[in-house]
């Protein structure tokens, strides 16, 4: 039996000179999205992968592509992750200046959309846009690269976030992101997240560990 926590490997950790297989092996090995992080190298210090990319890799599974963007502007770029085929795009409140028309831009193209909130970004910004959100992503290392060590202090914040889900009534999902693997899953778990990015913790030990290592984050 599954539980309700959904797994969405991060493929910053995937081979990328062969990112179309390792979808469809993550694909196979049952996890349940698939976390795309776009990186502009402005925003944050390092390069990814833009629409382009993600459109090519589309074809490889049809799991929802969540796709968190990490570049300012944001704006001008989401008609064109909507059209390679983003399922949830979110974004970081930092990057512009007018989170309510970005999520409104989100929508309009039929897509989830999510706020990223960085370890030291207040909770105060989801104040007046709970009614519009479908995601809140909580990330628990700075972002722009795999591989850091979990913040712990943001297991606080992940369970004020689920008070404040609660009481709005809504559907929406709560994820957290970076540092996670067996230890710290079941600590975002008992704090509130329903969905959990694993980069590292999902290609560690090559494709034949990927099914045992999805299990085990979603405490199987
Ligand atoms: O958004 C980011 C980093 O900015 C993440 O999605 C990481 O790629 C997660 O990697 P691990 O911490 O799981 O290795
Ligand atoms: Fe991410």
């Amino acid at each position: 039996m599954t539980n309700n926590i959904k797994i969405a490997p991060s493929i910053l950790s995937a081979d990328f000179a062969q990112l179309g297989a390792e979808i469809a092996r993550i694909d196979a090995a049952g996890c349940d999205w698939i976390h795309i992080d776009v990186m502009d190298g402005h925003f944050v210090p390092n390069i990814t992968i833009g629409p382009q990319v993600v459109k090519a890799l589309r074809p490889h599974s049809e799991k929802p592509f969540d796709v968190h963007l990490m570049i300012s502007p944001v704006d001008q770029y989401i008609d064109a992750f909507a059209d390679a085929g983003a399922d949830i795009i979110s974004f970081h409140p930092e990057a512009g200046p007018h989170m309510h028309r970005t999520v409104q831009s989100i929508k309009a193209r039929g897509v989830g959309a999510g706020i990223v909130l960085n370890p030291a970004t207040s909770l105060s910004c989801l104040d007046h846009i709970m009614g519009d959100i479908d995601l809140i992503l909580v990330m628990s290392v700075n972002p722009g690269f795999g591989g850091q060590k979990f913040i712990h202090s943001q297991l606080e914040k992940i369970s004020a976030i689920r008070k404040m889900i609660d009481a709005s009534g809504r559907d929406i999902r709560l994820e957290v992101d970076g540092g996670i693997d067996r230890a710290t899953a079941p600590l975002a778990i008992s704090a509130g997240a329903d969905v959990l990015v694993a980069g590292t913790a999902t290609f560690t030990g090559g494709p034949d560990k990927y099914a045992e290592n999805i299990a085990a984050l979603r405490g199987q």
